[in-house]
């Protein structure tokens, strides 16, 4: 087989963002990609799947790897999720560490970090302090001071520390070419013009569950899971789709009155969903209990994970 032409000096290979729930990870990926490909709120664990978005530049392709936030297990499903963040994180090019510049590095960023510490191994990882907007420069010279500290953890070290907002998009592309540098040679993994290869189920059922989670109480984020059942093409594309909880209560919450709360989901993830397809999407959402899906690995199989 002879190897696909590429411009010399290109690069290409994978790379990963760790760290705590909410410290920006999915925000950050979009901004680099440029569009929304992984789903952002402001509640943590929101990304279950691994998506990837890709990042198209002359010099290089970087194909960047959202996993979940690692967390103390406490669920058959905890655990499947801390087993996909640490099999990305060995085999990724290089990672990038997250840490909020509006916040302290405290307990949960040194437990991840003495994760790493043990798993990365000869991984190049790279210092990412995200948030910056929200604080001002000496806040941000302390931080950048706090996580080079972390390089103390035993095994730990960082190539490279470098603030960003994603929000404001500074230094966004320094990053990209922090994290491109530690790509080795070769030619593009995926053409051009592509941002990601999660199936558009997927991001359909992603985008109904952001919309079903807005508003919500705190139980409810683990307990919901969305299944895309049925697509249906025409000239109006039909979706139906699956949202699961766990108990009868929940399922009132999510329908809300007199279906009120669910219409709203509904046209909320419709818009989505139509911008990302480019064309006219009619959503039919069905609210069901699967009585505490993430403890049964039967259940967790038929609802992906
Ligand atoms: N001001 C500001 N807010 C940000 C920035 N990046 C992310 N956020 C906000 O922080 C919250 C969490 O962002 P996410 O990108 O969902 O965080 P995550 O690390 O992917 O979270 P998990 O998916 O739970 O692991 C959201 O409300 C974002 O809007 C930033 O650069 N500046």
């Amino acid at each position: 087989m002879t190897q696909p032409e590429f411009p010399e000096g290109f690069r290409s290979g994978f790379a990963c963002f760790v760290g705590r729930p909410n410290v920006g990870k999915s925000t950050l990926t979009n901004a680099l990609v440029g569009q929304k490909v992984a789903i952002t709120s402001s509640r943590p664990q929101t990304t279950r799947h691994a998506i990837r978005g890709v990042v198209h530049r002359a010099d290089g392709q970087l194909v960047l790897v959202d996993t979940p936030g690692l967390h103390r297990p406490r669920t058959l499903l905890g655990e499947r999720l801390n087993d996909v963040v640490r099999t990305t994180w060995a085999e990724v090019d290089v990672v990038g560490f997250c840490v909020p510049a509006d916040q302290a590095i405290g307990p949960g960023d040194r437990f991840i970090a003495g994760e790493l510490a043990k798993i990365v191994g000869k991984t190049p990882l790279i210092g990412v302090l995200t948030k910056t907007d929200l604080v001002g420069p000496e806040v941000i010279a302390q931080r950048l001071v706090d996580l080079q500290g972390l390089s103390g953890t035993p095994g730990l070290e960082f190539t490279e520390i470098v603030p960003v907002s994603a929000s404001s998009g500074h230094q966004v592309s320094l990053l990209a070419d922090l994290l491109l540098a530690q790509m080795p040679p070769g030619p593009p993994l995926y053409p051009e013009g592509e941002l990601s290869d999660e199936p558009e189920t997927t991001m359909i059922a992603e985008f109904v569950r952001e919309a079903a989670l807005e508003g919500v109480r705190d139980e409810l984020p683990h307990s919901l899971a969305v299944v895309v059942e049925e697509m249906s093409p025409g000239k109006v594309l039909t979706v139906r789709a699956e949202i699961f909880v766990e108990r009868p209560s929940q399922k009132a919450i999510v329908i809300g009155r007199g279906g009120s709360r669910l219409k709203d989901v509904g046209t909320r993830a419709r818009t989505q969903i139509e911008a990302m397809l480019g064309q006219k999407v009619h959503l039919d959402l069905f609210v069901k209990v699967a009585k505490d899906w993430q403890r049964d690995p039967r259940q967790l199989r038929r609802l992906g994970f």
